[in-house]
């Protein structure tokens, strides 16, 4: 019998997304386990995101198999760290508002505290200004420190360095080693223009629009 721990976090089996006549990506063969790291790679298009969303159930796949720990579900058995195009944050409210609000539906990981993630970040003495008033890079940095706080396992990423300077890079970077390190996994898209440096990290490029 096989051991629970060998079982992969996520597989996708032959997974495909159509709309229409036009292949949006797949078919996609690929799986994830604790410690593990995967980069979609592709052009503007290409289908990264849709990707990343059909994990969520947010987009029904046309196609193949998304098993999470082994058992094929529509949607996550568990809260998924999220972050997307748009960070999610509410911009009237400060950094530290925003976190406690969703520590209120994600809980908050042992060993650490609010205040101390935002210092990581580089956001120490903005905790209590309201993003608004923030820059797109603070913004972001605000929607890392909340991610880093929150005691889930797997972390779907959508463009996680974009509108970061270099010191915000190497933070995502440093961000994803601790969580992999941890037990946690990641799935990240990238354009391909930044040279990731997190070890344990596998690389699927996606090419998409293609014809069925
Ligand atoms: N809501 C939608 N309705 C119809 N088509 C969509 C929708 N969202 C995306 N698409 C199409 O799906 C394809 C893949 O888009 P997707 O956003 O997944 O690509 P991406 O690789 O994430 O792109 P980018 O790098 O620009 O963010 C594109 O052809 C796009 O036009």
């Amino acid at each position: 019998m096989l051991d629970p721990a060998d079982i992969p976090l996520l597989q996708c089996q032959n997974l495909c997304l159509s709309r229409g006549e036009e292949r949006i990506f797949g078919p996609l063969d690929f799986s994830l386990r604790s410690g593990e790291a995967l980069m979609l790679e592709g052009s503007n298009g290409s289908g990264k995101t849709s990707l990343l969303r059909t994990l969520m159930g947010w987009i029904a796949r046309s196609d193949g198999d998304i098993l999470w720990q082994g058992t094929a579900r529509d949607t996550p058995p568990a809260a998924i760290g999220w972050l997307g195009h748009r960070t999610g944050l509410k911009s009237e409210l400060s950094p530290l508002e925003n976190m406690r609000a969703l520590a209120a539906l994600f809980g908050l990981r042992p060993g650490i505290s609010h205040r101390a993630a935002l210092q990581s970040v580089g956001l120490e003495g903005f905790e209590d200004t309201p993003l608004r008033k923030l820059s797109q890079g603070q913004n972001r940095r605000a929607a890392l420190a909340a991610l880093m706080t929150w005691p889930t396992q797997m972390w779907l990423l959508d463009e996680p360095y974009a509108n970061l300077d270099r010191d915000g890079q190497l933070l995502v970077d440093r961000m994803l080693e601790a969580h992999l390190g941890r037990g946690g996994a990641a799935i990240l898209t990238s354009h391909g223009l930044i040279s990731t440096r997190v070890s344990r990290i596998q690389t699927l490029a996606l090419s998409g629009g293609n014809h069925v």
